[in-house]
């Protein structure tokens, strides 16, 4: 008998493109929703655009975090309960974005995406990364109902913001050949879909390399289409697969041995030229995904993330206890291996 079933959840609503923060309240009207709004934002994201979400709600509730922790979810869920608050308002980064996600699945209501920088791929996801001690919690959330990306407002945002954008989206292409390694050799579960639509969008960013510029409101439409489309990806596996394999897990291991020092993209971006080189070898894609990076302009060495070689290595090495999915790292890289992958790929 044929038993398989899956649940895909997407946004109802996505809109994309010049201006449209001003039509938030009409697609949270298209919504249905009920009861006042709580928005979840963090100081910057506050500081350049809260103002146009209080001209369109009136003076509402709202939250600003600085951290992404469960104690932070656990804010918002309280204080959500305490004003009766209907649904959230995400605004920002990936960091109030990924807790509003959370606090909404807790609360059992629903919330709408609205980001200021086209920094990462979780703006459509249904999942939420929250880091608690020694790892990392991939956690099913549900996804936005709507998301508003303004592409003037992203454009404006700091370059390498819309950089890291890129570089999360090119980490798909060692994040998907990850999954087919774990589905071939420990049976995890592969969405034919999900794998071509997140490898697909990583192409597509790179063949537009030449027009993702500073300062052209271009640029922030392409990524930030890009980033909904490997959301949607995410959204289909029903995991972080599609977008996340062991250039993540080296990503979050830097965010746990040097916290604050890169953005999420440039980390995993420098992680996928090093897995790369493990997948395929010193022939291999490495120099293809490292040129791409440089032509964004986003880091592809330990110096200029900003990180020291000692702490590249340690990370490399760990990366794989951090959580329970299998990748290229395997049970792990020796020391030695690390530091001839990172200095053969130029890394250090
Ligand atoms: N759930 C998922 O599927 C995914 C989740 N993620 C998660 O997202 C996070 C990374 O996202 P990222 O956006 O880098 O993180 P942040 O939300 O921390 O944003 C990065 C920085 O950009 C600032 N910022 C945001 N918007 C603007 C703006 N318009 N102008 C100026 N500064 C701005 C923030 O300011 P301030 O400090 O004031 O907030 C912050 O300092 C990670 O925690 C990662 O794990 C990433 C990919 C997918
Ligand atoms: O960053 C992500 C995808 O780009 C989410 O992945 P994680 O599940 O590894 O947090
Ligand atoms: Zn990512």
């Amino acid at each position: 008998m044929f038993d398989k079933s899956t649940w895909i959840k997407l946004p109802r609503n996505v809109l994309v493109g010049h201006g449209v923060l001003d039509q938030l309240g009409e697609a949270v009207e298209e919504l249905y929703l009920s009861g006042r709004p709580l928005l979840v934002t963090s100081p910057s994201p506050e500081r350049i655009a809260g103002d146009r979400i209080r001209d369109q709600f009136g003076d509402i509730d709202s939250i600003s975090l600085d951290r992404a922790s469960f104690e932070a979810v656990e804010r918002v869920v309280e204080y959500a309960n305490e004003i009766d608050a209907g649904y959230l308002i995400a605004l920002g980064g990936g960091k109030p974005i990924d807790i509003a996600k959370m606090a909404s699945d807790h609360l059992n209501c629903g919330f709408v995406s609205v980001p200021t920088a086209a920094s990462h791929d979780g703006i459509v996801s249904g999942r939420s990364s929250i880091p608690e001690g020694d790892t990392r919690h991939s956690v099913a959330a549900d996804p936005p109902l709507a998301v508003v990306a303004d592409t003037e407002l992203l454009a404006e945002a700091p370059w390498e913001l819309t950089t890291a954008g890129c570089a999360d989206i090119i980490s798909n292409y060692t994040a998907v050949k990850d999954w087919q390694l774990a589905h071939r050799l420990q049976n995890v579960e592969y969405s034919e879909y999900a794998g071509a639509l997140a490898q697909m969008t990583a192409e597509l960013l790179v063949e537009s390399a030449d027009s993702i510029k500073p300062g052209l409101e271009e640029s922030a439409w392409i990524v930030t289409k890009a980033l909904v489309s490997s959301g949607v990806a995410m959204s289909i596996a029903g995991s972080s697969r599609p977008a996340s394999g062991a250039e993540h897990l080296f990503s979050h291991q830097l965010d746990r041995l040097a916290p604050g020092r890169a953005l999420h993209g440039h980390q995993v971006g420098v992680g996928a030229i090093m897995t790369e080189y493990f997948h395929s070898g010193e022939r291999g894609d490495w120099r293809n995904i490292r040129d791409a990076l440089s032509t964004m302009g986003a880091p592809t060495t330990a110096e200029e993330l900003g990180i020291d070689e000692a702490t590249v290595i340690e990370a490399l090495t760990t990366a794989h206890t951090i959580r329970d999915r299998y990748t290229i790292l395997g049970n792990g890289v020796s020391e030695e291996a690390a530091i001839e992958a990172a200095t053969i790929t130029g890394v250090l």
